[in-house]
């Protein structure tokens, strides 16, 4: 991967705490534009919590963190929506309004995030959904959909404001394998775009198929395959 003067994420020497437990200490790391890296990690690692504080829901104590031009440790909270349309968030449940359509789901987001013209909405509305394969699932309500495709327009979603890097936290978690993998197929082409993918997985079947970058939480530090070897699996 080049080395370039403007990754996507940039963080250094930063210490992510819960409360007053320290539970990634002096971290240091950078994600290039278009890369795609896996976070692993057994349960209680920190993972969701590095990403948290990579979207700006968890405050950055120690250190510095720099994603898509913002500086974390040092953001208001009215800039905090300006971040968030930069990046695409997944979770692994998939938080979509229950009584709504997936039409108005997606106007929503873009209505809240300052999409105005019709026409605009409409196209980029189309574009999205097709992207993820869900050309029509328009006019369906969340329960009318799968899991699997509830979590494409949950991506869909994500994809909206053409964002630099995509961050999800289990996105396969509450799928079955064979969904999992579409989703996982979904989330390697919508890479091979162009966008960055930080991806907090259990699934070692990802790692093991698709091998790329892949950051660790242990004993609270992180470990980076770009730098040292380290065992994929262990107890978790
Ligand atoms: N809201 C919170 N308040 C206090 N402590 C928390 C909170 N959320 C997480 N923790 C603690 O922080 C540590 C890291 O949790 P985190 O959720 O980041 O781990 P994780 O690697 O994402 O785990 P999992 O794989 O289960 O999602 C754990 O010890 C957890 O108990």
């Amino acid at each position: 991967m080049e080395f370039s003067a403007n990754p996507v994420v940039e963080v250094n020497d930063a210490t992510i705490y819960q409360e007053n437990q320290a539970v990634l200490n002096s971290i240091s790391f950078r994600i290039e534009k278009g890369e795609f890296v896996f976070l692993v990690g057994r349960t209680g690692s920190g993972k969701s919590s590095l990403l948290k504080t990579l979207y700006a829901d968890l405050d950055l104590r120690e250190g510095t963190a720099n994603v898509t031009g913002f500086n974390i440790n040092k953001i208001k909270s009215k800039d905090v929506p300006y971040l968030r349309r930069k990046i695409g968030i997944i979770f692994q449940d998939f938080q979509l309004f229950p009584d709504r359509t997936v039409t108005e789901n997606l106007v929503f987001v873009m209505k809240a995030t300052g999409w105005k013209d019709k026409s605009k909405i409409k196209t980029r509305l189309a574009e999205v959904l097709m992207r993820v394969g869900l050309g029509a699932a328009a006019d369906k309500q969340p329960h009318q959909l799968s899991g699997g495709e509830q979590q494409r327009v949950v991506i869909a979603r994500a994809l909206i404001n053409e964002p630099a890097i995509l961050i999800a936290d289990e996105p396969t978690g509450n799928l079955d394998p064979e969904v999992s993998d579409g989703i996982f197929n979904l989330f390697l082409e919508i890479n091979r775009n162009g966008t960055a993918v930080l991806m907090a997985t259990h699934n070692h079947n990802f790692i093991n198929d698709y091998p790329h970058r892949t950051l660790k939480c242990e004993d609270g530090k992180l470990l980076d395959s770009e730098k040292e070897e380290f065992e994929l699996s262990g107890h978790y």
